[in-house]
């Protein structure tokens, strides 16, 4: 008797659990239903990118005309970004710096078209941005950034989406992990690149089955997790960049902070790998961290409360002694005193 109810207290404590996270299950299902039929707000227009007379790898000319930008259900009291205007040369390389909440990455979004100005006019290559494609202009794009996640593939999926022409190319792929920095921590992996990060869980082993050796054996196989570092994701996320690098179609390429967690010289190539890449593509950086960058940019944008404040290269705005001069000489001086 004692067994027969304790048997049935289990049963009923597994439907009880079962039943508690039924409402969550089902909340997930339908956020995937939402998802998927979802409708861009952004409307694609009907002009190719590139433009007729524009060549790929000539890079991309930017010209920002009075631009203000606010989020929707946004509570801040200004707009994220206010009355920008800028003009960048194709092939330039430019480096954006500034204070948290200055609106850097926002000017990004805007640039790759992931959100629409709300007043004002961004041109590229002479029309304006909503004129053009938007698949066109994704396929001209390469946008490296912190939100990017590893998928649940293979290490060499993962880079391989970045181009997908040459997805199945091992040699490509391993040449952007070379200059991503991350083929080391590849091999540390059994199975290399074929090593599935964050495997989504895909099977169920049943209690039944738990004698089967060889079951057991494929199942472990399966559903081993392999997880890596946060300055590692970095790394194999950058190295689905350079695989995108590899495409001819990229005239603009724009980076958002990307080696928060990367050591001082996983940083340094990083940054010196992506400009050996630009091949006279325009290239746009984000970055707190003004050493390996500022004094190879052509042009420095230097931003404050959502409005650009000062623009020049390193040594002009270091003479001139305004915002720029100060949030370098307070990194400098961490090293000098
Ligand atoms: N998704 C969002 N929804 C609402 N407000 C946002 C959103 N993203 C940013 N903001 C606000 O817009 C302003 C500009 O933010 P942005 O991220 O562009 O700044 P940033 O200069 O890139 O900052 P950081 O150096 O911290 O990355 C900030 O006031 C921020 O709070």
């Amino acid at each position: 008797l004692q067994t027969a109810s304790s048997s049935l207290q289990d049963t009923f404590e597994s439907i009880s659990m079962g039943l508690k996270e039924l409402p969550t299950a089902v909340a997930r299902v339908k956020s995937f239903y939402t998802l998927v039929d979802m409708k861009n707000e952004l409307a694609s227009g009907f002009t190719s990118y590139p433009p007729p007379g524009n060549k790929a790898k000539e890079g991309m000319a930017i010209n920002i005309k009075n631009v203000s930008f606010t989020y929707k259900g946004s509570q801040a009291s200004r707009d994220a970004i206010t009355d920008v205007s800028l003009s960048i040369r194709a092939g330039q390389l430019v480096v954006i710096v500034g204070a948290n909440g200055s609106g850097k990455s926002t000017l990004l979004r805007l640039l790759v078209r992931l959100y629409a100005p709300v007043s004002g006019v961004i041109e590229l290559d002479g029309h304006p941005i909503e004129e053009y494609n938007v698949n066109d202009l994704r396929r001209a794009i390469a946008h490296l950034s912190q939100d990017h996640k590893l998928l649940p593939l293979s290490v060499a999926e993962n880079i391989g989406v970045g181009c997908l022409e040459k997805s199945d190319d091992m040699t490509a792929i391993k040449d952007a992990a070379v200059l991503a920095g991350a083929e080391g921590l590849v091999k540390k992996f059994e199975r290399g690149f074929e090593t599935v990060l964050t495997p989504a869980g895909t099977a169920q082993m049943s209690f039944n089955a738990s004698g089967n050796e060889a079951l057991t054996a494929e199942f472990n196989k399966m559903e081993k997790s392999a997880d890596v570092s946060g300055g590692e994701r970095q790394r194999i996320v950058a190295a689905r960049t350079f695989m995108r690098l590899f495409s001819d179609d990229i005239n603009l390429v724009t980076v958002d902070e990307p080696s928060s967690a990367l050591d001082p010289q996983g940083e340094c190539e990083l940054f010196q790998r992506l400009r050996n890449a630009r091949h006279g593509r325009t290239m746009i950086f984000v970055t707190h961290r003004f050493g390996h960058l500022t004094k190879y940019a052509d042009l420095i944008v230097c931003m404050k409360d959502g409005k650009i404040v000062e623009t020049g290269t390193h040594d002009g705005l270091l003479k001139s002694a305004g915002e720029y001069a100060r949030l370098y000489n307070i990194q400098a001086s961490a090293f000098t005193s």
